[in-house]
């Protein structure tokens, strides 16, 4: 255990939320009831106490932190959370160990350490409540562990954006200055005709857009920082490719290791990973690979990943698409609890169904390019009604503003733009604003709206954004399955909750005397966290008898002192190049290794096709009757090498490249670290596969057993391989699927032309023999023959009363390849493999600025 660490109890009160010691029992003026509850809180502290320090001792607490102060500690009825101080520069960390040991996590291991910070994000402690009113187990799971991040607005005004216009040489404008505003703590659906500018519109303002742009992006009412703002939203697209040979939650630590960076403890990274695929709902598939995930399971684990880092704000591109109605719903469901959080969540909908339309808060709807609505989605109703265009009755709003905005009622869309440029929608904008008020006011024609408890969205809708209050998300007997319908089933009450909610003023507050960050813990029933999340303004606590105090800390978005305006405007990932690249590799290797199709089978068809190779040639080595056909295998091995190793890159990459396209843009590691991992990861394979199948065709085939030539005849076959995998690597990050399996082969054919086998260098026309030069299979080939036949070999065995070619040096000859030259053959595909990684390395950089 470190000397080092020195305790200040500060609190040990769950009573109280100040930084007293408990009461002495022998202080005047103390009754022995209380003297009773101080002795049980100071056995229970010094109980948590003592089991922290062997943590801390016997976790895997990296060794500065182990060396760190202890400043601070506090004990609250969930357990003893303790401030630690790193030596070096005084910045803090929490530990935090539960009273209730069974709150295990991640492996059985004890939830006993709270992560330090990572820029400042401070976790805060999760809690939970265990009962309902009625006495059933209820459990209540709030996104507390995540780091705490600024709630964001965002803002844009006078957007417009145009691309060059095919071969027209023009420019069509997809955007004709569109302005908005979404909010914190609100679900927004931009809505529109298919080519509206929807996604369009979305690109730009999580910034994957830049170009050819006018108008201006304001952050919390502040000129966007691209930069900042990038590593504080996270963009989930329509197609989400996930890796397909790790676990959930391999995924998962690979999203936490990346995300949240060294200043937290491996351990810390596991229960937010934990927390957020139980409140998620993928707990019971936390070992299933992301492959035999079902559409609702992979869109989850997608905004699993993303959540890891807790972005304040997520867009959607077409979050629905693919999936079945209830999934969709509980989906948006689980949308609308990250809203609630304060997140600003943004979404892309085609077409929802009038329930799933109606859990949206806002809505922003284009067409032609220009904005036609924005407002509650309660608003749209009663705004197109006064425009003169009447939903009818049990008639989907959605479909029916559709139809107005394609032109179905009339030319409707110069009318509607009008109305928004003359602020007629801006009334609908109003948090306050409502279907309850509407009916009341008998504008709302459409009975869908009016049946479903509407009201309830209303309510809900902005009260987060001005508390940054997360809807606690339950779980019934906490089956982490059911917590989707939970969440979907608990939706509109939680709405109707919130509508009742004081809310809760959750700050994260810097320590006077130190510079450790302190959250308010939720230590007593009037503390600020303790606030009621029933039904008539009870207290949780009040309903469950006071036996459990804890009540659910609903905000998973805290204010924190990270600022949206400060953000560091470096590059700035959270995690350094070389632990990216570290971690990238380690997935690599994890995902090639499991991988049946790419290693297994690959493995196999290296080996069965090296013995068949070597049946057909079997023994020709030596024998100068069959020089031919054993120049005939030799170029054989050159050309399955190059096969073998171009194709599957060919059509593996591309889908790789759609990971490291979404994984980049959401900020989770450089495009140097990605390149450099998955050209190292993929190099042993390919020298093994390689190695083997022609360590098998040379037995067979029995080639001179010297160690120099075997040696030098598997580097130049490797070489070859390595080099042709380059290729392959190239066209995959340049091209999609389709054209590379067509260009992959176009392109080797002539190299194989060239290479010396069909065609003597000498018979080449001059004016052609350049491209000699640049055929690597050339450069394979003669290499392997010359480890075979150069260096002054022996005569060969003739089987014949006359054979031509016993003479190795002779037949060289006789192949124009007497001045050949093995070092000069390696170090030129040497020179081929690194050109085309490097070239390979650009193109890549290219697609990226294409994207943009
Ligand atoms: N790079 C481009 N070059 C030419 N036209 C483009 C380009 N990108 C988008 N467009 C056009 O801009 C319009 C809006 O495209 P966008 O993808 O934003 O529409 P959308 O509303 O998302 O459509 P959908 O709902 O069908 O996905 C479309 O007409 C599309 O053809």
């Amino acid at each position: 255990m470190p000397n080092s660490l020195e305790l200040t109890l500060i609190s040990c009160s769950s009573t109280e939320s100040n930084n007293a010691l408990p009461p002495h029992p022998h202080s005047p003026g103390i009754t022995n009831s209380q003297y009773e509850e101080a002795q049980r809180r100071r056995s229970a502290y010094a109980e948590a106490y003592a089991d922290m320090l062997q943590d801390v001792a016997k976790c895997n607490l990296h060794r500065t932190q182990r060396s760190m102060s202890f400043v601070q500690t506090k004990l609250t009825k969930n357990g003893c959370v303790s401030a630690l101080q790193r030596p070096e520069d005084g910045t803090p960390c929490w530990l935090r160990k539960p009273l209730n040991s069974q709150n295990n996590l991640c492996n059985g291991r004890l939830n006993s350490t709270t992560p330090g910070t990572l820029n400042n994000h401070v976790l805060a402690p999760k809690v939970q409540n265990n009962s309902s009113p009625n006495g059933q187990k209820k459990g209540t799971i709030s996104l507390s562990h995540l780091p705490q991040r600024p709630p964001v607005d965002i803002e844009f005004r006078d957007i417009s954006y145009s691309v060059p216009d095919g071969h027209l040489r023009g420019f069509k404008t997809i955007l004709k200055s569109v302005s908005g505003k979404f909010r914190n703590g609100q679900i927004t659906a931009i809505m529109g005709p298919s080519g509206a500018g929807k996604s369009t519109l979305m690109n730009i303002l999580a910034g994957y857009k830049t170009s050819q742009l006018s108008g201006s992006v304001l952050i919390n009412s502040k000129e966007r920082n691209l930069r900042r703002f990038r590593k504080l939203s996270c963009y989930i697209m329509q197609d989400d490719v996930l890796i397909a040979n790790l676990t959930v939650r391999e995924a998962m630590m690979v999203a936490a290791n990346l995300k949240l960076g060294k200043n937290m403890i491996s351990y810390a990274k596991c229960v937010v990973v934990e927390e957020i695929l139980e409140t998620i709902g993928l707990k019971e598939s936390v070992n299933t690979l992301t492959c035999n995930l079902s559409g609702g399971q992979r869109k989850r684990l997608s905004i699993a990943l993303e959540l890891v880092n807790n972005p304040p704000v997520m867009f959607f591109d077409e979050p629905t698409s693919g999936l079945d109605s209830s999934t969709c719903f509980q989906l948006i469901s689980l949308l609308k609890s990250l809203a609630r959080g304060g997140r600003t969540i943004v979404c892309t909908i085609h077409q929802p169904s009038a329930r799933l339309f109606e859990k949206f808060d806002h809505l922003y709807l284009l067409a032609q390019g220009q904005c036609v609505y924005e407002g509650r989605v309660h608003g749209l109703v009663p705004y197109l009604a006064s425009l003169g265009y009447e939903c009818p009755s049990y008639h989907n709003p959605a479909d029916y503003v559709l139809e107005v905005a394609s032109g179905e009622y009339g030319e409707a869309v110069p009318k509607l733009v009008e109305a928004v440029k003359s602020g007629t929608c801006k009334k609908y904008m109003h948090k306050d604003y409502g279907v309850n008020l509407a009916n009341a006011k008998g504008i709302i024609a459409n009975d869908i709206i009016k049946g479903n408890g509407s009201g309830t969205d209303n309510s809900s809708a902005n009260t987060a954004p001005s508390t940054t209050a997360a809807a606690t998300i339950k779980l019934e007997d906490e089956k982490p399955p059911k917590a989707l319908e939970a969440i979907a089933d608990d939706a509109d009450a939680d709405a109707d909750e919130l509508t009742e909610l004081k809310p809760p003023k959750l700050e994260a507050q810097q320590s006077q005397n130190s510079d450790c960050s302190v959250i308010n813990m939720p230590t007593t029933n009037d503390d600020s966290c303790s606030f009621s999340s029933s039904k008539g303004g009870q207290s949780q606590n009040a309903v469950s008898g006071g036996t459990n105090p804890v009540v659910g800390c609903m905000t998973s978005l805290l204010d924190s002192h990270e600022s949206v305006v400060t953000l560091p405007n470096k590059t700035g990932f959270p995690t350094s190049g070389w632990t990216q690249f570290w971690i990238l590799l380690k997935r690599s290797f994890r995902t090639i290794m499991r991988d049946k199709m790419l290693t297994h089978m690959r493995l196999a068809s290296h080996v069965i096709v090296g013995a068949i190779i070597g049946m057909i040639y079997y023994d020709v080595g030596n024998e100068a009757s069959k020089i031919m056909s054993n120049a005939g295998c030799i170029f054989f091995v050159s050309l399955f090498t190059t096969f073998t190793a171009m194709m599957p890159t060919i059509l593996t990459f591309p889908t790789e490249m759609s990971v490291f396209v979404r994984e980049h843009l959401n900020y989770w590691y450089s495009l140097k670290a990605f390149y450099f991992a998955k050209t190292i990861a993929d190099i042993p394979f390919q020298i093994v596969f390689s190695s083997v199948f022609v360590l098998v065709v040379y037995y067979l085939t029995s080639q001179p057993m010297e160690l120099e030539r075997i040696s030098m005849f598997v580097l130049i076959c490797v070489l070859n391989s390595l080099v042709a995998q380059s290729l392959g690597l190239l066209i995959g990050a340049g091209m999609n699927i389709e054209t590379g399996v067509f260009l992959g082969p176009v392109t080797t054919i002539p190299t194989i032309l060239f290479s010396g086998f069909f065609v003597n260098f000498d018979t080449i026309p001059a004016y052609l023999q350049w491209v000699t030069y640049v055929s690597y299979v050339r450069y394979g080939f003669e290499g392997a023959m010359v480890s075979i036949y150069g260096m002054d070999r022996a005569k060969l065995h003739c089987n014949e009363i006359y054979c031509h070619h016993r003479v190795p040096k002779k037949f060289l000859e006789w192949m124009s390849m007497e001045d050949a030259r093995f070092w000069v053959d390696a170090v030129a595909l040497l020179g081929i493999f690194f050109a085309l990684r490097i070239i390979a390395y650009f193109v890549l950089r290219w697609k990226l600025h294409m994207i943009r």
